[in-house]
């Protein structure tokens, strides 16, 4: 392994309005190895990234040089690319109702030419094909990009990243010009990922973690930004660790365990979570369904008692997120009824389902769950104002007060409550989704993977923020594909497989490997 850093960044800060996202910087990314960029919500990762990409210009003063080179400041995304800086964004900028092939092609420029050249389009597609096989991505250059798997997605963004075009001249888009990846390329380039597996089933993100170790098998530099902890002491030969715009750590990972990762991120030991007493989950039950169906759902059958938490897993495809919907009232089931606190219930719509008592943490929070250009105050009131008007008169001081003591509980880092929730970091804007969801006073909450690029504090804080819910009578469901979202939280966990409960787990069952095994066999182990 080659020890000389990739990329070095010197004295790099970024001042938003009010605001100090990143406070003189100074990094050396070793080259051939993983390196984890790591931080609470809001501690300047994205912030760093998006430096490096050109998309944001730092305070002027610091430099950024790659194998010794210094690059030209401000940075702009084609200087960048040039200097063989390579991202990841969490979107990942495929085109769902293009081939993969034409999402390699778009992203070079080669589209509108190579999609009437038959020649061109055969040299294209085996030009892909290679690359593909390189990274071991066993698919057609010709599949959609919409029918593949998340992971696949996630790896065919990374595979594109590192395409590049070779040719012998005779101008761009001439017919010996082709994109491509070899080994050197892999080498050359840094490969830089916000986040890849945040939105992904825990199966799925360790093929792309399996990606990450071969691209270093070949020589690759990676830099990593994750909030599971797990995945990092799987993948990161060293970490880097940012609080508050600051780098308070940059060492190797050593033998580290995940408690030891997290307090070097968090600043101190997270305290074990509390273990809630039985006699706090023996309310009655407050909804129950018969026979639920969907397109993905066959005839669930469930009930959920006040007080209780209940967790919902299972492998990809097997009706999670469309159970959650359905209760949410975001779906209309095929078949089956429902019953909520001794009432029937047929939500037509999600409005309809929060006034009869059911608030819901929807999984697309972007686009389902905040007013991205409301403040954060706004959008942790926005559809309880009637709680802070008398007659006509809106009480702007109680509406701020409640807001203020939302966004406190919750851990929300914004530069005030009027800023607006755009500028959050993406784990400070889940923290905003889940205090207004469970500040109106639901009868049952609703989460579908509530942790998404949470922190591990605020993770746990919002675990304890949720039992305190359940303590007072609310029924939880949590829909997830991190099993540990559920230790230490839920009461059951059910593992649906197909459209069906395959297995329920409860108590000491319920331990990250219990659920992974259930997942996999459909029985609790
Ligand atoms: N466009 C912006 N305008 C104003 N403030 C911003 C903007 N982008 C980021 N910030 C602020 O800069 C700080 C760092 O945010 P950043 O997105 O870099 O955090 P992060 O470490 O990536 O967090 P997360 O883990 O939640 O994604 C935050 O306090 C955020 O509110």
């Amino acid at each position: 392994m080659e020890h000389t850093a990739a990329l070095s960044i010197r004295s790099i800060s970024k001042t938003f309005t009010g605001q100090r996202a990143l406070d003189e910087v100074s990094l050396d990314i070793q080259a051939g190895a993983v390196t984890a960029l790591l931080g609470m919500n809001g501690s300047g990762k994205s912030t760093l990234i998006k430096i490096l990409a050109g998309v944001y210009a730092p305070d002027p003063g610091g430099t950024l040089s790659v194998r010794g080179q210094d690059l030209p400041m401000p940075l702009t995304p084609a200087a960048a690319h040039t200097a063989g800086l390579r991202f990841l964004h969490q979107d990942l900028g495929l085109v769902d109702a293009l081939t993969i092939a034409d999402n390699f092609a778009l992203s070079d420029g080669f589209f509108a030419r190579s999609s009437f050249s038959p020649v061109r389009l055969r040299k294209e597609h085996a030009n892909v094909a290679a690359t593909l096989e390189l990274l071991g991505i066993n698919e057609n250059p010709g599949r959609l990009v919409g029918d593949l798997s998340p992971s696949t997605r996630t790896m065919v963004g990374i595979a594109r990243a590192f395409q590049h075009r070779s040719g012998s001249g005779g101008g761009a888009g001439s017919l010996n010009d082709s994109t491509t990846a070899d080994v050197d390329s892999l080498r050359r380039n840094i490969l830089i990922l916000d986040e890849p597996t945040a939105s992904l089933p825990a199966h799925e993100a360790d093929r792309v973690l399996a990606l990450i170790d071969m691209l270093r098998s070949h020589g690759g530099t990676a830099v990593y930004v994750s909030h599971r902890i797990e995945e990092v002491r799987r993948i990161a030969d060293n970490v880097a660790v940012l609080r508050d715009g600051r780098l308070v750590a940059d060492e190797p990972l050593g033998e580290r365990d995940a408690a030891a990762v997290v307090s070097l991120v968090i600043g101190r030991e997270l305290e074990a979570p509390a273990i809630r007493p039985a006699e706090e989950r023996e309310g009655a039950v407050l909804l129950e369904a018969r026979g639920l169906s969907g397109p993905r759902l066959d005839r669930i059958d469930l009930a959920v008692r006040a007080g209780e938490i209940v967790g919902i897993t299972g492998l990809l495809g097997c009706g999670r997120s469309e159970l959650v919907r359905l209760i949410a009232g975001a779906q209309q089931p095929a078949a089956g009824t429902m019953v909520l606190a001794g009432k029937p219930y047929t939500p037509g719509s999600a409005a309809d389902a929060i006034t009869a008592g059911v608030a819901c943490v929807p999984q697309n929070r972007r686009r389902d769950g905040v007013v991205l250009d409301l403040g954060v105050g706004e959008n942790l009131t926005l559809g309880r104002l009637s709680r802070y008007t008398r007659g006509p008169v809106l009480n702007r001081a109680a509406e701020k007060a409640a807001a203020a003591d939302l966004s406190r509980r919750y851990l929300v880092k914004a530069a005030s409550l009027a800023a607006p929730v755009r500028s959050l970091s993406g784990g400070n804007q889940q923290k905003v989704v889940v205090a207004r969801a469970a500040s109106g006073s639901p009868l049952m909450l609703l989460l579908d993977e509530p942790s998404q690029g949470v922190d591990a504090l605020a993770r746990q804080e919002i675990s304890r923020l949720l039992k305190e819910l359940a303590d007072d009578g609310v029924a939880i469901l949590v829909a997830s594909t991190d099993y540990d979202d559920f230790v230490g939280l839920a009461d059951r966990v059910l593992v649906l497989d197909r459209g069906r409960i395959a297995a329920e787990l409860s108590g000491p069952e319920i331990t990250e490997d219990g659920i992974a095994l259930a997942c996999q066999t459909g029985a609790p182990a």
